[in-house]
């Protein structure tokens, strides 16, 4: 095993989402076997308590990979030298809310949280926003944190991606593992954009396979993109343990590299790419390699998918102009 330890900070530790990633985290999924972990946990005060409650049992899991763990609710000490963070700490929603209902309450929070990243954060940090609405909450810190490359900030929209994978496998009798080339555009809202013109099944092209329009319509994107409601209508409270999940598989797949041929989901800074005005934290499909990623250019949208793009994207510019207006872009 390496000697020095990757810090991943984590925020919101003592939350639902937290109660699961922490342990994928310190149990090697994030970086393999190899490689030892030190947890810096940020909660606000009064969860404290919680959060040691918390810590004692990570201490009872005796994993080899956990190299330290360190709790607090002072941002700046927290993140000190954090080479990733992983910022889940945001209300969630509750029956009947949209995601960007949760501006208000959940935007100040990632304002600060920039601030004391672009002060404090290791060279090379990584950022990733999973409490919501997540890419307008990692617009804010990425606004707030002017130090720190615009590339390092992205927003979860793999626990989307997966959600669409698993669909079109239930559809096609496929098996997870044969399917390719998945995409989710947008924003991780109910205006996400699950894409089927470039997935594959088996080698297959995906809508070819299925040839069903009014179905892609009308049944798989409204499965996919309200299937966070359709979990808190279940559960009585929001996705946990698959957002922590895929949570993991962002962070993982942003440091270790993409499946050779393949992509993933991931909500980055736009460069203008496919009519996405630059700036704003869309979703796109993206390979990574060497801890960096890159927009997969050059895929054709047809007329059903601009459209659709393009409703996303306009809901991401009225979220990013309602955060400007109460004065958190930096
Ligand atoms: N992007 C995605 O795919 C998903 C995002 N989410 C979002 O993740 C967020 C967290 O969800 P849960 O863990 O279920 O909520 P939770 O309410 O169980 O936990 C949130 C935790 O954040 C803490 N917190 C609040 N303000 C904080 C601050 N300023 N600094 C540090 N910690 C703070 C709270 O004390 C609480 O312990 C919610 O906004 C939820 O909507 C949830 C599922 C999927
Ligand atoms: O739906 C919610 O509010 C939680 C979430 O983001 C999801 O499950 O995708």
């Amino acid at each position: 095993m390496s000697t020095s330890p990757v810090k991943v900070a984590v925020t919101g530790a003592a939350g639902q989402i937290g109660y699961s990633l922490l342990f994928r985290i310190a149990s090697g999924s994030l970086f393999g076997p190899d490689t030892p972990v030190e947890l810096r946990l940020l909660e606000i005060t009064p969860a404290l308590k919680a959060l040691e409650g918390v810590v004692m049992e990570l201490d009872d899991c005796a994993f080899p990979t956990l190299a330290g763990v360190e709790i607090g609710d002072n941002a700046e000490k927290v993140f000190d030298g954090v080479n990733h963070a992983l910022l889940v700490g945001a209300r969630p929603r509750g029956p009947g809310m949209e995601r960007g209902d949760l501006l208000e309450a959940n935007g100040g929070i990632f304002a600060p949280q920039g601030k004391a990243l672009n002060s404090v954060a290791a060279d090379d940090i990584r950022v990733t926003v999973t409490g919501n609405p997540a890419n307008t909450n990692a617009l804010i810190a990425m606004s707030n944190a002017p130090d720190i490359p615009q590339e390092r900030f992205s927003a979860l929209t793999r626990l989307d991606h997966n959600r669409a994978i698993s669909q079109l496998a239930a559809k096609t009798g496929a098996a997870v593992t044969d399917i390719t080339h998945m995409t989710i555009w947008g924003n991780h809202s109910a205006t996400q954009y699950p894409d089927l013109f470039h997935a594959e099944v088996g080698g297959r092209n995906a809508a070819e396979l299925i040839n069903d329009e009014a179905w892609l319509a009308d049944t798989y994107i409204p499965t996919v993109a309200k299937r966070g409601a359709a979990i808190i209508d279940a559960r009585g409270a929001s996705s946990a343990a698959s957002a922590a999940s895929a949570t993991v598989d962002h962070a993982r797949d942003w440091a270790l590299g993409t499946a050779p041929g393949d992509w993933v989901s991931m909500s980055v800074r736009s460069d203008g790419s496919y009519g996405v005005p630059e700036g704003l934290i869309s979703s796109f499909p993206v390979t990574t390699s060497n801890g960096d990623w890159q927009i997969v250019q050059g895929l054709e949208i047809n007329d059903f998918s601009r459209a659709r793009i393009d409703a996303s994207v306009k809901e991401l510019e009225e979220e990013r102009d309602a955060v400007r207006g109460l004065g958190l872009l930096g």
